[in-house]
């Protein structure tokens, strides 16, 4: 069952007169359990997606179901509910996923308060999801007295800690440096696995792609190629990472040529496609680039 899924999602910004297409027919599918990644330039459209799916933008036009919710017709009242217990998020500043004056444990506590478990079980639930995290020992330290992974890694704890069914994390690492970067995306796979909360990491960062099995790049607003990573074993019986790359193909048929092939072959408006029995062959207009001379 898909937890997220986007069809053909638009946002347009119209300021001052002008529109700016921020999405421009967006295809997303993520299925129960899985962690991805989402990676794109700055200005490809990355926050605009992230601001729909958490529910505090509305797209344009398009469809998007986010763990059984429709985002496009929810009222008011669904979306305090969306935002409060369907999905979890983890910023990249560090100071706006938790309350300065409050210790880990409380700020933990705090989500479990104003959510559904009953009372009783709120104690404990705390110090599990300290644990889940490796930060029990921290327990007891405000923000300030925590490193930036540390506060990440909390972070994630309260974002989780209510059960949602989707775990959004907005540029995670952005504030991070690499050997702490790697300790919290592995923090996001481990509590991906342990729960089988949906994850969905949106980041410029095209390393995150070694942490996550799928990765999904966005360009110009659109879904444009995925890389995919599995473990294959040999004969014998060692293990490898596969990592291969895929282009995305829309339900009209649409899909992006990476930048490099058009470079490569000096592709330009016009090309030319013939069907084989197994592939499709993509040639540059030669009679165009005549007229170009
Ligand atoms: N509120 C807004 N009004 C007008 N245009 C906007 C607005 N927000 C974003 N845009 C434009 O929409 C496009 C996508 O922006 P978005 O912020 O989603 O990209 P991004 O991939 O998150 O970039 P970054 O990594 O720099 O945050 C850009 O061209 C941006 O200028």
């Amino acid at each position: 069952m898909s937890e997220i899924l986007c069809r053909g999602l638009v946002r347009i910004y119209a300021t001052d007169g002008v529109e700016v297409q921020a999405l421009q027919g967006l295809d997303l599918r993520l299925e129960a359990g899985e962690l991805v990644a989402v990676v794109g330039a700055s200005g490809s459209g990355k926050s605009t997606l992230l601001g729909i799916l958490s529910g505090l933008d509305t797209p344009t036009g398009g469809s998007a179901v986010v763990a059984g919710t429709d985002l496009l017709t929810m009222s008011g009242r669904d979306r305090v509910r969306y935002q409060r217990h369907a999905v979890g998020f983890v910023w990249q500043q560090t100071s706006r996923n938790l309350l300065p004056y409050l210790t880990a444990a409380q700020n933990v506590r705090l989500v479990l308060d104003l959510g559904w478990s009953p009372r009783r079980a709120r104690a404990a639930r705390v110090t599990e999801m300290l644990d889940l995290l490796g930060v029990a020992d921290l327990a007891d330290r405000r923000p300030a007295e925590m490193s930036g992974g540390q506060q990440q890694r909390v972070a994630i704890a309260v974002a989780v800690a209510n059960r949602p069914r989707v775990l959004l994390a907005d540029e995670p690492t952005g504030e991070l440096d690499e050997a702490t970067s790697v300790e919290v995306l592995e923090a996001l796979r481990s509590v991906n696995e342990a729960t089988g909360v949906t994850t969905l990491i949106v980041t410029h960062d095209p390393s995150v792609s070694e942490h996550v099995a799928r990765t999904v790049q966005i360009r110009d607003g659109r879904t444009s190629t995925e890389v995919l990573r599995r473990t294959e074993t040999d004969e014998q019986g060692v293990e490898r990472h596969v990592a291969e790359e895929f282009a995305v193909l829309d339900r009209v048929g649409r899909l992006q040529l990476p930048t490099d092939f058009v470079a490569a072959l000096d592709l330009r408006e016009r090309v030319r496609l013939a069907l084989e029995p197994d592939h499709v062959q993509v040639r540059p207009d030669l009679a165009q680039k005549d007229e170009d001379r």
